[in-house]
């Protein structure tokens, strides 16, 4: 049977970079997982056996460390798109490199004299960019995103008024606990505008990061999903630059623990978590009128 080869792409996965710059005493870090993908002109290599325009994989992975170097690290998303650029625009035969970044957080540790040099890992939240650069369009997406953001509002949170059949079993709750795990990506409207140093990224990061965790906090919820759509319009509407974003919210489950055989009331005071199984409230928002490109699937974002 005849074959032809369909989509495909090469390069380096999560060659992992610690940029540390020196400013004199005080140092400063940034902690990446770096993954590089290319495609093009490369049926040679699949089908003749040909490298000839195979620029390694390992030279990939040695680029993220000379530019970490070169340029040090001004934001993932500055750093990807400097990457994607420099593969584009260096290799003929590569027509699209999309750079994915997923970022460690450190915070530093309070020490007696000036704090300098000594960092602890702050959280389990991951920062994640992924810049795709098409050089024949000359056509760039920037994805920003978070993944591991835990959050819980202890009231404030109420589920009743659903469908029921005859498998349902779930009692009505006034007052619960909402709580989840967001993992959220939002796409800029980005040109590229030879702009790869703009260091405005780790702000508009944290702004973002601070709407989704305002409307969290703000909005009087009577489902997971309208939480969810609280804090992607929130998003939306404070951000000009940002068109659409995609929230993935496993609902972490706080259950009232069963206190009644010690002769105990629980007024909402004891719970037990469970972590799985979960429901999984996923959607995007996007500004009226823009079209849905964030990936539907985020798990497989770096
Ligand atoms: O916020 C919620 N949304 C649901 O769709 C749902 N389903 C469920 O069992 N609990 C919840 N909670």
């Amino acid at each position: 049977m005849p074959t032809v080869l369909g989509q495909n792409q090469y390069g380096k996965a999560e060659t992992r970079v610690v940029r540390v710059t020196r400013d004199g005493p005080v140092h400063h870090i940034r902690d990446l997982n770096v993954s590089i993908a290319l495609s093009g002109a490369m049926d040679d290599v699949h089908l003749s056996g040909s490298n000839a325009r195979v620029l390694p994989t390992d030279t990939t992975k040695n680029t993220v460390f000379a530019f970490a170097k070169e340029y040090g690290v001004a934001s993932p998303e500055g750093f990807a798109a400097r990457l994607a650029h420099h593969f584009v625009t260096g290799q003929e035969a590569i027509g699209t490199a999309r750079v994915r970044v997923e970022e460690y957080a450190w915070d530093r540790i309070p020490t007696p004299g000036p704090a300098g040099h000594s960092f602890v890992r702050s959280g389990r939240e991951t920062r994640t960019a992924q810049v795709t650069f098409d050089g024949a369009g000359g056509r760039w997406q920037v994805l920003s995103g978070l993944k591991g953001l835990t959050v819980m509002n202890t009231t404030d949170s109420e589920f009743h008024g659903y469908v029921k059949d005859r498998y349902t079993t779930l009692p009505e709750t006034r007052d619960r606990i909402l709580a989840t795990e967001v993992n959220a990506c939002w796409r800029h409207a980005w040109d590229g505008g030879g702009e790869e140093d703009k260091d405005e990224w780790d702000e508009a990061f944290e702004r973002t990061r601070g709407h989704l965790l305002g409307a969290f906090a703000e909005t009087y919820s009577f489902s997971l999903q309208q939480t969810l759509y609280a804090m992607g319009s929130r998003v939306i509407e404070q951000t000009p630059g940002i068109d659409e974003i995609r929230l993935s919210l496993p609902n972490k489950h706080h259950f009232l623990a069963d206190l009644a055989p010690f002769g105990l009331a629980n007024d909402n005071e004891v719970y037990y978590t469970a972590d799985r199984p979960y429901g999984l409230i996923e959607a995007t928002v996007l500004r009226e009128g823009a079209t849905a490109a964030v990936p539907v699937d985020l798990t497989n974002l770096p």
